[in-house]
């Protein structure tokens, strides 16, 4: 993951964004070629749920733009309410057994991209963030979110429990004690909750002010090797990354095994009638 510091010294294109990604993937990449900044934005309607599809392209992405040696990484949305709504509870309610164990596993390779990624990383949260967005969001160093949005780890409030890595992004954020009440509870921030807390470091007003604050983040780099930068970053994730990487058959079994109970089961059945009852009010 270590990027070289080849490109701090080479001289940006003064020319607008151009796009590296197909418009066909449910991810697009663009880079701005004055900043060197890959926005990286998802697009899968309605409400960007994580299924295997979305999860892979953005694996696929975060790789692109570390391969790229781009200056940073944003995460963002298409969608101008909704970051993401998590994990598509599609996935996990009545699962086929195979897809599961790809789902999980290209969720952990995901979380170790991106909390792991070398390059500064920062999040556009334009719209609601629970659970799964919450926890790509969290995995960045940055976060700048838009008003009256929500944000959190609802997972108990689903009868599911947050993985450890999940509570390890929450916790390089939010101080022990908010985060564990916050987790017990399920609870969901709002935009407001969330600055006061320290979930999130900034709000704007629109999308685009929420990415030229971003940019400026990643921007405060400019003058900090970008080597010395990456080994800082790693050294202070490593344990985290490693708990997962030394771990991630056991975590996979857990998953399996904690989905398919059926108490479980049961409990995302009512909470998926809920959500779909509430669309057609
Ligand atoms: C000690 C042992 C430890 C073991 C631990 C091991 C393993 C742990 C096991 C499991 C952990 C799994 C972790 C899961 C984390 C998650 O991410 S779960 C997902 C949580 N997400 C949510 O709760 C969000 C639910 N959605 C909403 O709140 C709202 O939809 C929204 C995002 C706020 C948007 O609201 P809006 O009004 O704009 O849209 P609608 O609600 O009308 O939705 C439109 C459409 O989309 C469907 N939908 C919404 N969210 C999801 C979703 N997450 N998955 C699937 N489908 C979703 C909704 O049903 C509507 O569908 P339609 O009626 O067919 O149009």
């Amino acid at each position: 993951m270590l990027r070289s510091t080849i490109s701090s010294l080479v001289p940006r294109a003064t020319s607008v964004a151009r796009h590296m990604s197909n418009a066909a993937k449910l991810t697009t990449v663009e880079i701005n070629d004055v900043t060197g900044i890959a926005t990286l934005t998802m697009n899968r309607p309605p409400v960007n749920g994580l299924n295997l599809e979305l999860l892979t392209d953005l694996n696929n992405s975060i790789q692109e733009i570390e391969d790229n040696k781009s200056r940073g990484l944003i995460l963002t949305s298409s969608n101008p309410t909704i970051f993401s709504a998590g994990l598509d509870i599609l996935e996990m309610y009545k699962p086929d057994k195979e897809r599961l164990k790809a789902f999980w596993t290209t969720l952990q390779d995901v979380w170790l991209a991106l909390y792991g990624s070398a390059v500064p990383t920062a999040a556009a949260i334009n719209g609601h963030s629970p659970a799964g967005g919450c926890l790509l969001a969290t995995s960045c160093e940055y976060r700048v979110m838009l008003p009256k949005f929500t944000i959190g780890l609802n997972e108990t409030k689903l009868g599911i429990v947050a993985p450890k890595w999940f509570m390890s992004s929450f916790l390089s954020v939010l101080p022990r004690r908010v985060a564990e009440r916050a987790l017990n509870q399920g609870r969901m921030f709002t935009t407001d909750e969330a600055l006061r807390n320290g979930l999130i470091d900034e709000v704007a007003n629109s999308k685009e002010e929420a990415l030229a604050k971003c940019a400026e983040f990643i921007g405060s780099f400019s003058k900090v090797n970008p080597l010395a930068r990456s080994l800082t970053k790693q050294q202070l994730r490593a344990a985290e990354l490693s708990e997962l990487e030394n771990e991630r058959a056991q975590d996979l079994e857990k998953f399996i095994f904690f989905v398919n109970q059926p108490a479980v089961q049961k409990g995302l059945g009512i909470y998926l009638e809920n959500l779909k009852k509430k669309s057609k009010n």
